[in-house]
């Protein structure tokens, strides 16, 4: 009895002692919790409950596009709100206040980029080789500011009639294969791939391959297909265990990345880095990027890193051509958009001269014509992550969460856009006929993790969609499928067929 006593009262003596304990942990931990929002005190994000492993994925599976659901989410929980994607915290914003609040306000707090298995594989296992998937950092800042000078070329200046240049001879060359094919139907990607692949390798590295190049065509599709494989959403991506699930895909698309590399080093950099003397003209991209590397200049750029920055900036091109066939989409399927295009430039070229950069001021429609396909297509922001612990519209957001921003919503909310389901081109033209664009319209996003290539886009879109529609009348392929997806700027390699008839003017 008395051990059974002392057993008992031992036990009963540890028991006040864990709890003690458990409890001074406890607030310990709730007081580092304060310490860590100290700054401001934030308020707990609302969310769903999430479920045991999946966390909360399960509610995206009822829509279309995910974007969808955080539309339908925010209904329940409010603007901004947390989510559980199988092990990753996440935060969804929506609104536009709350999304510049991200992207320019407190863009350091939200600078960095998830780390995705696969973003990693992609480029020779750091993601951090990537423009677009690499967290903040002084060389991402210093990547980005020496392409500013290339992908924003300020209007009339040299480098802004290189393009133009560089433009009308492969959209010269695209005519007469378009052409040579009239009235039969043409699988128009590898052609399009192709000239603007050549126009992105012209003005960036001063190359350009002829469409009988050996590997050309096979380098433009393994580019391709990397481009659709890393614009797809992957529930591994959350549930890192699938991953088994997608080796072989993972390691075809290594290969694909090998492929490319090869040729970029071979084709591109080899005669560029032998001509190499110290502080010679830059004329193009990489020149500036062999400069950086030679000269050892702060922060140090690694000659591997500069040929990730080259490829994926040649790789931009993959992003123009599958966004143009999403145009020619809307347009095949919309004799009176084709019609107004091709009123427009015939009025501005007269006579049935070239297109120019420079005339887009007087071609406001073909402008809106872009512009309406970018809205309705709307490609997501790729998510950014809480690089510190940080306030979004007054809720604590933890350090390392997912961020994602709802442009979607901003693009298709009915309160902001008439129909906004219908297309549209008019919506962004004003009264007086000039270019209107909304201030809550960021397809390209805003801060320091904004689109470098939406200059670009701009420039070799409207002089590809102005010169086609100005020589050819577009018809669709019967039994053909002109439906495209949205909030994902790829399509498939092999797509739809269109027909060119070529115009009398
Ligand atoms: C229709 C075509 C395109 C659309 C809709 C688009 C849109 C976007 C968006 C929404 C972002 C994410 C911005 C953010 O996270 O805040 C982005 C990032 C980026 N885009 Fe584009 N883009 C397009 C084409 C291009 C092209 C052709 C290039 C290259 C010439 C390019 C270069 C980049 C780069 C380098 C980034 C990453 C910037 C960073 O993370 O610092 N984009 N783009």
């Amino acid at each position: 009895m008395e051990v059974l006593l002392f057993v008992s009262s031992t036990t009963y003596y540890l028991l006040i002692c864990s709890i003690a304990a458990f409890l001074l942990l406890l607030l310990d931990s709730r007081r580092k919790s304060k310490a860590k929002f100290s700054a401001s005190t934030g308020l707990e994000l609302p969310g769903p409950t999430p479920w045991p492993i999946i966390g909360s994925l399960h509610l995206m599976g009822s829509y279309d596009v995910p974007y969808k659901a955080f539309g339908a989410l925010a209904e329940k929980y409010g603007q901004v709100y947390k989510l559980q994607l199988g092990n990753l915290p996440c935060v969804v914003v929506n609104g536009l206040d709350n999304i510049r609040e991200v992207l320019m306000s407190k863009a350091q707090f939200f600078d960095a980029r998830p780390n995705f298995k696969r973003y990693n594989d992609l480029f020779a296992g750091d993601k951090a080789n990537s423009l677009a998937f690499s967290d903040w950092s002084d060389a991402q800042k210093v990547k980005r500011e020496m392409l500013r000078a290339h992908t924003f070329p300020r209007a009339f200046s040299a480098r802004f009639h290189e393009l133009d240049t560089y433009m009308n001879i492969e959209l010269n060359d695209l005519t007469n294969v378009l052409k040579t094919n009239e009235g039969s139907p043409v699988a128009l990607k590898p052609l399009l791939l192709h000239s603007c692949a050549n126009i992105f390798t012209s003005y960036f590295t001063s190359h350009r391959f002829e469409r009988d190049h050996p590997r050309y065509a096979e380098i433009l599709e393994s580019y391709d297909e990397i481009f659709y494989e890393v614009n797809q959403g992957y529930a591994a991506d959350f549930l890192p265990w699938l991953m088994p699930l997608h080796t072989s895909k993972i390691s075809r698309m290594t290969e694909h990345a090998h492929k490319v590399r090869d040729f970029v080093v071979k084709e591109i950099l080899a005669d560029k880095l032998a001509a190499w003397t110290p502080g010679q003209t830059q004329l193009d991209y990489v020149d500036s990027l062999i400069e950086h590397v030679k000269s050892e200049v702060e922060p140090k750029l690694s000659m591997d890193s500069a040929l990730f920055a080259l490829e994926d900036i040649i790789g931009g091109h993959g992003a123009v051509a599958n966004f143009l066939l999403k145009v020619l989409s809307y347009v095949v399927t919309r004799p009176d958009v084709q019609r107004k295009i091709q009123e427009e430039v015939d009025a501005v070229t007269e006579n049935g001269r070239e297109i120019s950069l420079a005339d887009r001021t007087f071609m406001p429609y073909t402008e809106a014509v872009i512009l309406e396909a970018v809205r309705i297509i709307a490609s997501p922001i790729v998510p950014h992550v809480a690089s510190q612990d940080g306030i979004i519209s007054g809720f604590k957001v933890e350090k390392g969460s997912m961020i994602f921003l709802n442009n979607y919503d901003l693009n298709m909310n009915p309160k902001l856009w008439d129909s906004p389901e219908e297309f549209r081109p008019e919506r962004f033209i004003s009264p007086e006929g000039r270019l209107l664009k909304p201030e809550f319209f960021l397809p390209f996003s805003c801060g320091r993790r904004s689109c470098m290539g939406y200059k670009i886009v701009q420039f070799v879109c409207f002089g590809t969609l102005a010169t086609i529609c100005q020589r050819f009348n577009i018809h669709p392929v019967s039994g053909e499928s002109y439906k495209v997806p949205i909030t994902n700027l790829a399509l498939p390699y092999k797509t739809f067929n269109l027909r060119f008839e070529s115009r009398k003017v």
